[in-house]
């Protein structure tokens, strides 16, 4: 199947699509190192919790492959660790950045500590480290495709037209490829048991309507558009099945901050008696916070709400409030946490 592709990496040359500009153009723009890559993603023009992750790593990649005053491996490890730590500082609240970060540079410690390593061959393996999350990406999206899939149809009595609700864009554009919770939605459509998504548009940025609208669209999933108001109302009307969203950070005890209007969708749920599932990957687990409450929650630009384009629409002096993201509670997580080894209760995940 032909999926969008957020992320070219090809003979040491990195391209982004760039999204600010979907869906009018599919304009991708080279990130020739982690200057560009800390840009990009501070501005979203790459955005999605793994797809940062990768876009940074690989920003680093190619700048090591052109860097060629390295003299030891001590000064290599201080480059690499220089390099992450500014990576992590681009958005706060979606994990992956930072456990990519923090296990890049235990592979330089490693390799600093192995005295049959020299400085050219560890300098080559810190770049093959950091160019396997392209491909892991891809095989954890798929497995979680496969692992959501199964869960749902089973827990839905091996019903085979599904009606499924997610929210903001958890697709290729926020992946190395394939996705996450669109990744399950993609294989209940490949098991032919969808019946049809209802995607929100996922205001004040749109994800919804803007991203996760256009792969459906590309891919010929049937699909309708819903505004975040309408969330209650369509699950009622059109006997939503299951909710099924990403995750930005996952704490310990499953409590799951995502986008903005993710908690809203779970208490929904809830009450209409509809299965809610995270879908992520275990590099979107963050075992080192206890509960949602740690997770640091992004404050992004008023403008995104007072603005459409550059056009006002709401009154001139409002005070505003645009937290990025929020955090549902583990208890409302009552389908799963669909990840690459599984779906889990929230309180499973810790042992799993
Ligand atoms: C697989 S992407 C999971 C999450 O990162 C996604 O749901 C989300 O909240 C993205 O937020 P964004 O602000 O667009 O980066």
């Amino acid at each position: 199947m032909v999926t969008l592709q957020a992320i070219k990496y090809c003979d040491d040359r990195l391209e982004i699509l760039d999204q600010l500009l979907l869906p009018e153009s599919c304009t991708y723009i080279p990130i020739n190192n982690v200057q560009d890559a800390w840009a990009a993603i501070r501005e979203m023009k790459v955005r999605g919790a793994p797809a940062i992750a990768i876009v940074g790593c690989l920003s680093l990649a190619v700048e090591l492959r052109r860097l060629n005053a390295v003299h030891t491996k001590e000064e290599l490890q201080c480059f690499v660790k220089e390099k992450l730590d500014y990576l992590v500082t681009s958005r706060p609240t979606a994990v992956n950045m930072q456990l990519a970060a923090e296990a890049c540079v235990k592979r330089c410690i490693q390799l600093v500590s192995d005295a049959t390593v020299d400085v050219n061959e560890a300098k080559e393996l810190v770049i093959k480290h950091l160019e396997a999350m392209l491909a892991a990406d891809i095989a954890d999206n798929l497995a979680i495709g496969e692992h959501g899939a199964a869960d749902i149809t089973k827990k839905k009595g091996d019903k085979n037209n599904l009606r499924i609700m997610t929210h903001c864009n958890t697709g290729s554009l926020a992946t190395a490829g394939y996705g996450t919770a669109l990744g399950v939605i993609r294989s209940l459509h490949k098991a032919k048991v969808l019946d049809r998504v209802y995607c929100t548009e996922t205001r004040p940025y749109n994800q919804g309507s803007r991203l996760t609208a256009f792969e459906l669209v590309y891919e010929n999933i049937p699909a309708t558009l819903v505004c975040d108001s309408m969330a209650a109302a369509a699950m009622k009307e059109f006997k939503i099945d299951a909710v099924i969203v990403g995750a930005d950070r996952v704490a310990a005890n499953g409590d799951t901050a995502n986008k903005i209007g993710t908690y809203q969708l779970a208490v929904l749920a809830k009450s209409h008696n509809v299965l809610f599932y995270v879908a992520a990957p275990f590099s979107s687990i963050d075992f080192e916070i206890a509960t949602g409450q740690s997770i640091p929650i992004e404050e992004r630009p008023h403008s995104e709400m007072t603005h459409t384009g550059t056009i006002r629409t709401a009154a001139a002096g409002i005070h505003c409030w645009n937290p990025g993201f929020d955090v549902t509670p583990a208890e409302l997580i009552t389908g799963g946490i669909v990840t690459e080894k599984g779906v889990f209760k929230p309180d499973q995940l810790v042992s799993a």
